[in-house]
Order: structure tokens, then C-alpha cells, then sequence
């Protein structure tokens, strides 16, 4: 088990240092694990004058899977496009060929009182979004800025999508509902955006293959609505990579905070880059504040879909619920009368739960 370890920027170091932390104790238990750490976005342009670098390259695609903290800060967004740490991501998206993003926004129920929703109406919420990852608008020609025929300044970006892309992230979403309660709904702009249309044209012809599974279509301005209204109604959404980017974010708070949400970015073969859905978080880095839980749990999605070692996924999630019941709380799911602790006591108290 090769395992590439990107810290990045912000509170990266710290919720990947809990992770690793995990990873040490698996392979003390004997799992085959080797690793090697590498700067990627604004750490990799410090020391390299490039957020993705070759040291990085080399070492991400020799691995088997890659475990990244987050990328970016305020002291990087002057820099021209190509230097910025998310550029870096975008990079290392591509070049893994990493379409397929799963983020699952799943209620741990200890958690029920600090979800933005009534208790009954996320109880038991358990929802697969299945992004998108090296399309759209985020990869889209022509963009940029430029003069226009008026001969003002005008910024530009390009939504695209060629049929093999959506055709590809729709088997994946199709056999991901497949295997949990074969409901699929395709989120879309279809009434104002063609190439959103497109989306929905190529995902129903899929849907020829898998007549198991019910396949329903939802604009996302209703979609983002009903998320907040009632989202037990949705099992798997597939949606491209803009529109899943911000759901996933607005997903993330019926499950208690940003920094509970897991993902697994994955090419054709699962190897995969894991990652938690939130950013590098500047207003809370260096405070070891950070909630580590989403780092450690997409240690646990990189042993499910890698690795195919659904017993040590289990293994991880039981310890993060067993913390969770426990009381132990950072600071983003804190309630009165529960435990608060730091981002390494939250380590300190997931090691003694594995
Ligand atoms: N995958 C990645 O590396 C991503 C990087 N970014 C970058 O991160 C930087 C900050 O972006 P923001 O828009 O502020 O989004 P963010 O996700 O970093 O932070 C949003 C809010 O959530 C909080 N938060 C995030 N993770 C948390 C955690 N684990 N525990 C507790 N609280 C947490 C932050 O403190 C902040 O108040 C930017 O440079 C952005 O481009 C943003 C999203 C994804
Ligand atoms: C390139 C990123 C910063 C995109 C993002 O917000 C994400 O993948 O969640
Ligand atoms: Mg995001």
C-alpha cells in the first residue's frame, strides 16, 4: 500500500498529522503501508516556485493512493493564476485522471443536535454525491480576461462537457445507486445552460443500462432548496463539477460541519486521491482548532475503494462513532454539556477508540 501524504497549507499539516496518526497504528498492526510526504499547492510553491512540482508528480503516480490536507490562503491569491495553490489541485486532478468525486454526507447520529436541520428531519441522512472532477467550468477553454468588442474589461469561463465525461461519471453514479437504493437524481441546469442539457441527454441514454434504477432529474436552484427542505428524499445525486462543489459544501452542515465530510476522488482503476470536502481554513490554521474528522475519515474511504479493505473502512468509521457517543467534540461540533477538545485531542481520543 503505496500511500502518497500531501499535507498542503492552512490547517492541512494539522488534520493530516491526526490521519497519519491512524495510518501509523495500521501498520503496526501489520498492514503493508509505506509512505512519503510531499508539498503540493502553496507549501509547493514556496519551496519550489510551483504548487503541483515534479517531486510531487513523481511520487503521486507512482503511489497507489494519495492522502491530501487542503490547499490555498489569502497570501497566495496575488499570484498569477497558474502559481495559486488551487491551480496545483486542478493539476493534480487532471493528471490522475481523478473524474469521479464521491462525497458522502452521512448523520452520525450523536450528531443530530448540531446539524442546521431538525433532528427528525435528517435522522438517519445518508446521501452519495457523486461529482464530477476534471471538467466543466473549473477546466473549460477559452477563459481568462480580457477587452471586449465595446472595448471594456470582460471575464470569461467556459462550461464544457464532451459526451465520453458524462458518460463515464454516469456509470459510476449508476453503480453506485446500484449498490445502495437505486435511486439516482441527475442535478442539471437543462431550462438555461446547453451544456447542462447535454448532461441530461447523455445521462437518461445511460440509464438504458440500468434499468434497476430510477433515474430522476432536478435543476440545482430547486435542488440546493430541497437539500435544506427535505433531504432524505435523495439517495445518489451526479451532478458536474461546479454545481457539486458548492451542494457538497451546502450538504456538509445537515451532517454538522464542513469538517465531517470525507471524499474520494478516483480514476477509472480507484486509485484514488482522498481528501476532505472543506479548504485549507486560514481563520482557524495554526490553533490545532481544525476538526480532523474528515481527514480520517477519507483514510477510511481510501481503504474501502483502493484498497478494497472494507473491514478497516469499518474499522476507522466504528472509532469515529465511538468518540462521537463518547461526547468528544472540536470546536465546529461542540454542544453544551459535551467534551471540547483540540484538533490532536480529537486524535489523541480516535487512536484510543481504534
Ligand atoms: N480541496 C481544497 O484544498 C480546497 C481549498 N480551498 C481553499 O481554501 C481556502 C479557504 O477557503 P474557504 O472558502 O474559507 O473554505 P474553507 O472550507 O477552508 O473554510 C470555510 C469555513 O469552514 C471552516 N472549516 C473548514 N474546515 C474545517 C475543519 N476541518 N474544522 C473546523 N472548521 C472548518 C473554516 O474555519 C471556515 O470558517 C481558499 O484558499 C480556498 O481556495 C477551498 C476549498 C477546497
Ligand atoms: C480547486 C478547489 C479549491 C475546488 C474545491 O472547492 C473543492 O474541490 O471542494
Ligand atoms: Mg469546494
Amino acid at each position: 500500500m503505496k500511500i502518497a501524504i500531501l499535507p498542503g497549507d492552512g490547517i492541512g499539516p494539522e488534520i493530516v498529522a491526526q490521519a497519519v496518526r491512524v495510518l501509523e497504528r495500521l501498520r503496526a498492526d501489520g498492514l503493508p503501508i509505506e509512505t512519503d510526504t510531499a508539498p503540493l499547492g502553496g507549501a509547493a510553491y514556496d519551496q519550489y516556485g510551483d504548487p503541483y512540482p515534479e517531486a510531487t508528480q513523481k511520487l503521486v503516480r507512482a503511489a497507489d493512493a494519495v492522502l491530501l490536507g487542503a490547499v490555498g490562503g489569502p497570501q497566495y491569491d496575488t499570484l498569477p493564476r497558474d502559481m495559486r495553490p488551487e491551480r496545483g489541485l486542478l493539476r493534480i486532478r487532471k493528471d490522475l485522471n481523478l473524474f469521479a468525486n464521491l462525497r458522502p454526507a452521512v448523520l452520525y447520529p450523536e450528531l443530530a443536535g448540531a446539524s442546521t436541520l431538525k433532528p427528525e428531519v435528517v435522522a438517519g441522512l445518508d446521501i452519495m454525491i457523486v461529482r464530477e472532477l476534471t471538467g466543466d467550468i473549473y477546466f473549460g477553454q477559452p477563459r481568462g480576461v480580457h477587452i471586449n468588442a465595446a472595448g471594456e474589461r470582460e471575464g470569461f469561463n467556459t462550461m464544457r462537457y464532451s459526451e465520453s465525461e458524462i458518460r463515464r461519471i454516469a456509470r459510476v453514479a449508476f453503480g453506485i445507486a446500484q449498490k445502495r437504493n437505486r435511486r439516482l437524481c441527475s442535478v442539471d441546469k437543462a431550462n438555461v445552460l446547453e451544456c447542462t442539457e447535454f448532461w441530461k441527454e447523455i445521462v437518461s441514454d445511460e440509464a438504458r443500462h440500468f434499468p434497476d434504477v430510477e433515474l430522476s432529474h432536478m435543476y440545482v436552484d430547486n435542488a440546493a432548496m430541497q437539500l435544506v427542505r427535505n433531504p432524505k428524499q435523495f439517495d445518489v445525486i451526479v451532478t458536474g463539477n461546479i454545481f457539486g462543489d458548492i451542494l457538497s459544501d451546502e450538504a456538509s452542515m445537515l451532517t454538522g460541519s464542513i469538517g465531517m465530510l470525507p471524499s474520494a476522488s478516483l480514476d477509472e482503476r480507484n486509485k484514488g486521491l482522498y481528501e476532505p470536502c472543506h479548504g485549507s481554513a486560514p481563520d482557524i490554521a495554526g490553533r490545532n482548532v481544525a476538526n480532523p474528522l474528515a481527514t480520517i475519515l477519507s483514510l477510511a474511504m481510501m481503504m474501502r475503494y483502493t484498497f478494497g479493505r472494507e473491514d478497516l473502512a469499518r474499522r476507522i468509521e466504528s472509532a469515529v462513532q465511538a468518540v462521537l457517543a463518547r461526547g468528544v467534540r472540536t470546536a465546529d461540533i461542540y454542544e453544551p454539556g459535551s467534551d471540547k477538545v483540540s484538533c490532536s485531542g480529537m486524535g489523541d481520543a480516535v487512536m484510543a477508540a481504534l
